[in-house]
């Protein structure tokens, strides 16, 4: 049987009137009471998470007790957030999330049988008392982002790096899995700065973080490590993989055009690599990073160098 697509859009204001006059005409007509029981219950559970991932799960769950569905998919593109929940199904019911000129998304519902109006219009209700919840969720989620992310390149900042670090140890080591770390750090980045402005050295650093990113697997993780010096941590890599990979990002940014006022400017990284050892911690690893990064810039600069 062929799917089909319904498709809603649902306003903040909107949702505000109906959890105002929950007893619409077109619900009462169906199973007010209980639907109304299942709202509130869906409102005191929300108030328990701001996670998204953590909100939408309590929503599929009450969900299921007014409409059952197979599956949830939220995407959020501009926040870079897509959450998925249950199996698919050939039927679905889309909506369009707005809280006035704010985007909240787009939640779509699944399942193998088509959808009635009257689940339609519970939906709807129950997906009303979504949105408050939702948009306090991005909110925190944007605030959660901003604090743990460096302003100038977008990578992780010193907080972040911390933290992941620490987990990240502490997890290689639980599941007895490789963990290796790369420090970057910008080649005379000091004559740069000078022959050409400040504000010329904040792009090349936009740049060579730019390009790190794009040279690795999304999981890996790039955070700024101090002025122009950058720290990769490579999960479940082993030391030879890791070199791999640190070359291909120093070959990556030595071919980058980097231009000031349509002058090609030569840029290019020093890079010390290091993979953990079982009786270290994560400052330990990165201060071999470190030695191993020194010893680049030692050789010639422009290079790779491994960590014993
Ligand atoms: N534009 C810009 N420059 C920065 C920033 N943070 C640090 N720097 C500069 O980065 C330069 C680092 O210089 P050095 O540590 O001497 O290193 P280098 O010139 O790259 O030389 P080597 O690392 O030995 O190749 C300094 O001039 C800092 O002022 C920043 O956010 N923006």
């Amino acid at each position: 049987m062929a799917g089909s697509v319904q498709s809603n859009t649902i306003d903040f204001d909107t949702a505000r009137l109906q959890i105002a006059q929950p007893r619409r005409r077109r619900v009462q007509s169906q199973t007010p009471r209980s639907l109304e029981s299942i709202r509130q219950q869906l409102v005191s559970m929300l108030q328990t998470s701001l996670e998204m991932e953590r909100l939408l799960a309590i929503f599929f769950q009450e969900l299921q007790h007014a409409c059952p569905i197979d599956a949830l998919s939220y995407q959020n593109a501009p926040v870079e957030l897509r959450i998925e929940l249950g199996q698919r199904g050939s039927h679905s019911a889309s909506y369009r999330l707005t809280h006035e000129s704010q985007y909240l998304g787009e939640l779509v519902l699944r399942r193998q049988q088509r959808f009635e109006e009257a689940e339609l219009a519970r939906i709807e209700t129950l997906i009303g008392a979504l949105l408050f919840p939702m948009r306090n969720a991005l909110m925190y989620r944007d605030a959660l982002r901003s604090a743990l992310r460096d302003g100038l390149t977008g990578t992780g900042n010193r907080v972040a790096m911390d933290k992941t670090l620490e987990r990240e140890v502490a997890m290689a080591k639980r599941h007895q899995q490789p963990l290796s770390a790369l420090l970057i750090d910008i080649d005379h980045f000091k004559n740069l700065n000078d022959q050409w402005g400040h504000q010329s050295g904040d792009e090349a650093l936009r740049s060579v973080a730019n390009a790190i990113k794009s040279s690795l697997r999304n999981i890996d993780m790039v955070f700024r490590y101090g002025g122009e010096e950058f720290l990769v941590l490579l999960t479940n890599t082993s030391r030879q993989d890791a070199l791999m990979i640190a070359e291909r990002i120093r070959q990556n940014i030595d071919s980058l055009q980097f231009r000031v006022n349509s002058q090609n400017i030569p840029l290019s990284v020093s890079l010390g690599c290091a993979s953990l050892h079982s009786d270290e911690n994560g400052s330990d690893l990165i201060q071999r990073a470190d030695q191993a990064l020194y010893q680049a810039k030692r050789n010639g600069r422009n290079q790779v160098s491994l960590a014993v």
